[in-house]
């Protein structure tokens, strides 16, 4: 059987993967195979149904529960970063919100790049492009949602709509919160979140279902000849011609990967876009022979090209909780402790779409740094990471110099910007029931308010290596989560907000004491020892290919081109070479978007 060839073969039918390939494939006379590890969940009701957020991680055939090694500054602990193992990627098992982060966050990665396409105005064109949206009816106007039609898309792929009911808790909180200093938000999506609001959410308001990058970008469109998906397929490693392109770069010929533990291979005639995810993508390239030579050597790979930054500058969010029982009868506690209730809920979305389990509503703000310190604090916290900027960045960059500029440059940025309150390190959500480590068997049988508090912009740089050249191995995952000092504060800050956010008013007027972190957990650095314990992932790790200068140690150029390739793009949240305070979605459909359109040669 000769090999079949493809103009454009997509690694990995995630968030990026499949819009890159669903924009690829809008002319017939383009072919593209997407080759996906995992299988075409749409019909299942875990995945379908917005209610049961949180089931896809608990089943081990959607997500690849990547391990991280044993985290130093937490304890020794081994966290997970769930990341999404189906047709549509994280979007399949994702908690469908669907904000965008701020203007100046995504300004930095044009600054990092010296060029301006990477720059909010710039992008916001790519943002709109991915999304049908369904402007808020008169119910979730007078609910609180609120809405700038200038800032979104009607005519995209991607659903995007709002709650049909909210929890008591949300507007009490958002209340208590404006109360606070935090202005109301016209539009969680504007590209200035310092303030509170409703969430849109990845969810098909017509009929309350969520919808993931493979019902937006692939379902509709599977009848495309000119697109071949293939699942359950893992991705093994990109094939080399023997021939080298213009200036001895690389040039790939093909991508081997796996099905039932045999070998298959297909032909690439135009370029390979690696879109399989911040700790997938730096995986295939190592596999391939792209990375940090000795670390290949030492995984029994033989290097063919040393471009040692490949899944380095690794960034994470970081969840952390602050929960209260209260004395309101229904929040989505309700669900766990009364199943003929859950039951009845669960009856009425198949009936028609309505109760507990056809929404997500989330009620949620970015903090900025006076939100979280006075500003004394601030400005020692700023002046002593401007003093060891070069220690850490040394320390973060694995002893590789380029790499230790780039990050040194990131920091610089993230600090200037903090002068200026601009850093918005963390983002603070109502959670209309528990939330935190405690699993329901072990915790009072009650109803809770929780505020979940993120780390969303660290300091902190890790990294995610292969440990094998067998591609069924995971890789070596360690976000360093809190090895940067700022962190950490910012994280024991983001607790006592959501503290005083429990106990300020109205929300107060259903406060029934504190449950977690615990009253006993009262200075700084008792909720600093409680913290190590108890943080985890947010999944939304980025940076492993990231988009900077190869004097700044990047992996890809503003063309997405991986250093030293002619024909290998990466197009996924690996690129994102500084993070940004939003849930990572929406970003990512955009860098999709504006991926197809740099492969394509055109303006937006
Ligand atoms: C549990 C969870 C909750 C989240 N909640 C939210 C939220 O509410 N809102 C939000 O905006 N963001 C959320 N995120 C983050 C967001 O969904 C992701 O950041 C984003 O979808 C990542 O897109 P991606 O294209 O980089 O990777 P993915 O969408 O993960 O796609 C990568 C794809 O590549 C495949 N793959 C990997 N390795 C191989 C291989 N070797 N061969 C073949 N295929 C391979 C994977 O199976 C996957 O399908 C959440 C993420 C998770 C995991």
């Amino acid at each position: 059987l000769s090999t079949p060839v493809y103009d454009y073969v997509v690694v990995g039918g995630g968030t990026a993967g499949l819009t890159v390939a669903n924009r690829l494939t809008e002319d017939k006379n383009i072919s593209v195979a997407v080759i996906e590890a995992g299988f075409n969940a749409e019909d299942l009701p875990e995945v379908f149904i917005p209610g049961l957020i949180g089931t896809g991680i608990s089943m081990t055939t959607l997500d690849w529960a990547y391990a991280t090694v044993p985290q130093e500054n937490l304890n020794g602990r081994t966290l997970t970063v769930n990341a999404g193992k189906a047709l549509g990627g994280s979007t399949v098992i994702n908690s469908m919100i669907f904000p965008r982060a701020e203007k100046q966050q995504y300004d930095v990665w044009g600054q990092l790049n010296n060029d301006s396409t990477w720059t909010w105005p710039e992008l916001l064109p790519f943002f709109k492009k991915s999304e049908i949206c369904t402007p808020p009816n008169a119910f979730q106007t007078t609910s609180g949602v609120r809405f700038l039609e200038s800032v979104h898309g009607f005519s995209g792929l991607v659903k995007v709509g709002f709650p049909n009911f909210f929890f008591q808790q949300s507007a009490l909180w958002r209340r208590a919160t404006e109360g606070l200093g935090f202005p109301a938000s016209p539009d969680l999506a504007d590209g200035d979140p310092h303030a509170v609001g409703i969430a849109p959410n990845s969810i098909d308001a017509a009929n309350n279902t969520r919808c993931s990058a493979a019902c937006a970008y692939y379902t509709p469109f599977s009848g495309r000849e000119n697109l071949v998906v293939i699942t359950n397929a893992t991705v093994s490693r990109i094939l080399w011609a023997n021939s080298s392109g213009p200036n001895s770069e690389l040039v790939a010929s093909g991508v081997e990967f796996l099905v039932n533990n045999r070998t298959q291979t297909v032909g690439v005639s135009r370029e390979v876009i690696l879109s399989a995810g911040t700790i997938g993508s730096p995986k295939v390239l190592e596999l391939s022979g792209v990375g940090n030579s000795t670390i290949l050597r030492a995984a029994g790979v033989t290097p063919v090209l040393n471009l040692p930054t490949v899944g380095e500058n690794f960034a994470d969010h970081v969840h952390s909780w602050a929960n209260s029982f209260t004395n309101i009868t229904l929040t989505k506690d309700v669900l766990l402790l009364n199943p003929a209730f859950a039951a009845e809920q669960e009856a009425l979305w198949f009936k028609n779409r309505t109760g507990l389990y056809s929404a997500v509503p989330r009620s949620m703000g970015i903090a900025a740094p006076s939100d979280v310190f006075d500003s004394d604090e601030l400005s020692t916290l700023i002046a002593r990471a401007e003093a060891n900027l070069t220690y850490f960045a040394n320390q973060f960059s694995n002893g590789n110099p380029a790499l230790a500029k780039g990050i040194a440059a990131q920091h610089e940025i993230a600090l200037g910007l903090y002068r200026k309150n601009q850093e918005l390190p963390l983002e603070i959500n109502v959670e209309p029931g528990y939330s935190g480590p405690t699993a329901f068997s072990a915790r009072p049988a009650r109803n809770y308010t929780s505020i979940n508090s993120m780390l969303d912009a660290p300091l902190s740089r890790g990294r995610t290596h292969i440990v094998s050249s067998d591609p069924l191995i995971p890789p070596a995952v360690d976000p360093a989560y809190w090895s940067h000092p700022f962190d950490i504060a910012v994280q024991v800050g983001g607790i006592k907000l959501a503290r005083k956010m429990l106990v300020a008013p109205p929300l107060d007027s259903i406060y029934a004491g504190e449950f977690e972190p615990g009253v006993d957990k009262d200075t700084d650095a008792d909720i600093e020892e409680w913290l190590r314990g108890v943080v985890a992932s947010d999944n939304h790790e980025v940076g492993s290919l990231s988009m900077m200068p190869q004097s700044f140690g990047g992996v890809v150029d503003t063309s997405l081109k991986v250093y030293g390739t002619t024909n290998v793009r990466a197009a996924d949240a690996s690129i994102i070479p500084f993070t940004v305070s939003a849930h990572l979605e929406s970003t990512v459909y955009m860098i999709g978007e504006r991926a197809a359109n740099i492969i394509r040669g055109v303006q937006a």
